[in-house]
């Protein structure tokens, strides 16, 4: 449900797949908009026909339906496995609950979920501890997974006493081109004009997926005038002074490829708009790392978009794989 930045990109990413298939969509546009606006972006728009309320492409056609309600979709007439719903207005259990009750077997927020769910998976980290009793499951957000990716192989490394988040962050579709009264004071302000700093939610949630960390960062965000490009900057306070940025920048090349595919390393001067494009949920830039005092390491790592979106489907793998061997036993 979504077909927004992050729907138009999960469907394009399993249009060119083999093994996940898109059988409805839920969105509050018109298909034929909803269509144009896939084409818009993607690498090869012929791939992709609008016939009737179907969306084609060469593996899979799916039913687009104009509603905007959890409650009124009518999953179970699909035969879903699983839906992820990246419209970002459902994140709370009772909207979640809507899905289930509707036919669908689990339900993925594409973010962060507002109260207490099934579990947060992050592939890559907590993928293996995920249960067939899992209903209402969030993927977290690309920040929260480029955030855990890089806490996580540093935390196998060095011991890790607090630390601070920001992400410089691309503007997203909630906020307002011009100024516009809206819930929050900052985000009331022009995307395009401002750097707006918000809130952001990952430390809240970090202790679900990484317990050691539970508490022990802070995140923060900047909203800046950029399309797509987002980048992490991330300040530790380790217990061993010893610690060298060089230290801190072989730990991540010795660990890249324990996540093929979700961790890489950069070693060029790139800036924002090298990133677009790149499916990684972690690139970690190596010439970002810099030491203050005997303790503080700051690193600098860059994502976006369609990392996450690639990561929601693997996600649903997962589960299906343990479905499969639930089956199968
Ligand atoms: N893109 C990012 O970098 C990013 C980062 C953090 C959080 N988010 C949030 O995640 C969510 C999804 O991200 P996105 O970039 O795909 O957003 P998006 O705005 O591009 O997509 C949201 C889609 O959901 C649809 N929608 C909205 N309300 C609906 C309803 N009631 N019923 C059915 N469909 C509805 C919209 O028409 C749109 O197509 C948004 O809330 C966004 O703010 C995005």
């Amino acid at each position: 449900m979504g077909f927004g930045q992050t729907g138009r990109q999960i469907y394009d990413l399993a249009s060119r797949s083999d093994d996940v298939e898109v059988v409805a969509i839920a969105d509050i546009g018109k298909p034929d908009i909803l269509h144009y606006l896939l084409c818009s972006e993607v690498d090869e728009p012929a791939r992709h026909t609008l016939e009737g309320n179907f969306l084609v492409n060469p593996r899979f056609r799916s039913r687009l339906m104009r509603i905007d309600q959890p409650a009124e979709m009518p999953w179970d007439m699909f035969g879903v496995d699983a839906v992820i719903d990246s419209t970002g207005k459902f994140r709370d259990t009772a909207c979640m609950r809507d899905h289930l009750d509707n036919g669908a077997p689990r339900v993925l927020l594409r973010t962060l979920p507002l109260d207490g769910i099934d579990r947060i998976v992050i592939p890559g980290i907590n993928g293996s501890q995920i249960d067939t009793a899992d209903r209402m499951i969030s993927a977290g957000s690309a920040t929260t997974t480029a955030l855990c990716l890089l806490l996580h192989i540093l935390s196998q490394r060095f011991d890790i006493e607090c630390g601070s988040m920001t992400t410089v962050h691309a503007y997203t579709s909630d906020q307002a081109l011009q100024d516009y009264a809206g819930s929050d004071f900052r985000r009331s302000r022009s995307a395009a004009e401002n750097i707006i700093p918000n809130n952001h939610e990952a430390g809240l949630w970090l202790g679900h997926i990484l317990p050691a960390m539970d508490g022990k960062i802070t995140t923060s965000a900047l909203n800046v005038p950029i399309h797509e490009g987002c980048l992490l900057d991330l300040n530790l306070v380790v217990t061993d002074a010893s610690v060298t940025p060089e230290d801190i920048n072989q730990a991540v090349r010795d660990a890249a490829g324990d996540y093929p595919g979700m961790v890489a390393v950069v070693e060029d001067p790139i800036v924002s708009s090298d990133v677009i494009g790149n499916p990684h949920s972690l690139l970690f830039d190596a010439k970002g790392t810099i030491k203050a005092g005997d303790h503080t390491i700051k690193c600098l790592s860059w994502y976006e978009n369609l990392g996450h979106a690639a990561r929601l489907l693997d996600v649903v793998r997962l589960y299906a794989e343990l479905d499969r061997k639930q089956e199968a036993a």
